[in-house]
């Protein structure tokens, strides 16, 4: 009865220090059984050089992890909830997500204190395609370069001085105590943050109702409520991190409102639309806001997938 609750997790700082968090919270719930962070590699930490693209980006970060949770080497799996997957798997399920954290994505630059004073053709670090779309929409001029490993990595980058400015989660920069790098945060109503940005999943086997039942009360439900609306969004638009899709719902009372855009890769094309509707019914205001951009044309903006 004292085999430890095994929590797995990527290795990198950040996801070390959101495990931590699940285990300071659950270690008085598990009690005596002692609480253990087991660090696993991903596809994603293995290959820093290639681009999700072309690791398949479904996933990358979170199969190795699932794939331990399925067979027993983890109790429960711990996860940045922008890096998981729509698409349900099979035994297992989310169980909880904490309190949100910071959702914006911040602004991150040694010569330039504000987004507006990046010169024509700065040259901006950042990989994601939602980041680079939604910057392009609104400086066509900036010169944008990949820019890929753990956040420490890319906070050295830009001190090495390749780039003018970088962009990163909010969150993670929090989380790491490296706030003072930030010299904005970047108005939510242009860089929409990614789906789940900010908010930290845990997953269970469906059959291990003993861990379930210990997890469950770690759940926020005004975070559970909004990253349902945003995933409900994010799979009826049948994306992972290669569709340039930014959400942001915002909870007031027992509403619940889901602003999303959709761009073109270059930024060119930019749908958005807004819905709102009551919070008990998440999902059914993503799948609603997903059919409005579809109605704008969102389809021709969609990657293909085979
Ligand atoms: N894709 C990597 C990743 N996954 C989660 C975070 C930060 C924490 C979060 O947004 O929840 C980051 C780093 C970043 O995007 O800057």
């Amino acid at each position: 009865m004292t085999a430890p609750l095994r929590i797995g997790t990527r290795g990198s700082a950040l996801a070390l220090w959101q495990a931590q968090q699940v285990a300071d919270r659950l270690a008085p719930l598990a009690a005596p059984r002692p609480v253990e962070i087991v660090p696993l590699e991903t596809h994603g930490d293995r290959d820093q050089a290639a681009a999700l693209s072309s690791l398949g980006g479904f996933g990358v970060f979170t199969k190795a992890i699932q794939q331990a949770l399925l067979d027993g080497r983890v109790d429960l799996a711990v996860h940045s909830l922008k890096d998981l997957p729509t698409l349900p798997v099979p035994g297992i399920e989310c169980v909880a997500v904490l309190p949100r954290g910071p959702v914006g994505d911040a602004f991150v630059s040694v010569r330039y204190s504000r987004f507006e004073d990046l010169p024509e053709g700065a040259v901006v670090g950042t990989s994601s395609l939602r980041r680079r779309a939604q910057l392009w929409h609104r400086r066509p001029d900036l010169r944008l370069v990949d820019l890929r490993g753990n956040v420490d990595t890319r906070l050295r980058k830009l001190e090495a001085g390749q780039y003018d400015a970088i962009v990163l989660a909010e969150a993670g920069l929090t989380r790491l105590g490296r706030r003072e790098y930030i010299r904005e945060v970047l108005d939510v109503r242009w860089m929409l943050p990614a789906v789940g940005q900010g908010a930290i999943g845990i997953e269970c086997r469906s059959t291990d109702r003993a861990t379930r039942l210990m997890v469950e009360p770690l759940n926020d439900p005004a975070t559970w409520t909004c990253v349902q609306a945003e995933r409900a969004l994010l799979a009826a638009l049948g994306g992972g991190c290669l569709l340039p899709l930014g959400a942001h719902s915002r909870l007031s009372g027992p509403t619940l409102t889901l602003r999303a855009v959709v761009l073109s890769p270059d930024g060119q094309r930019c749908l958005a639309a807004t819905h709102e509707g009551p919070a008990h019914t998440p999902q059914a205001i993503g799948v609603e806001l997903a059919a409005l951009l579809r109605a704008e044309g969102a389809d021709e903006l969609l990657p293909r997938r085979s």
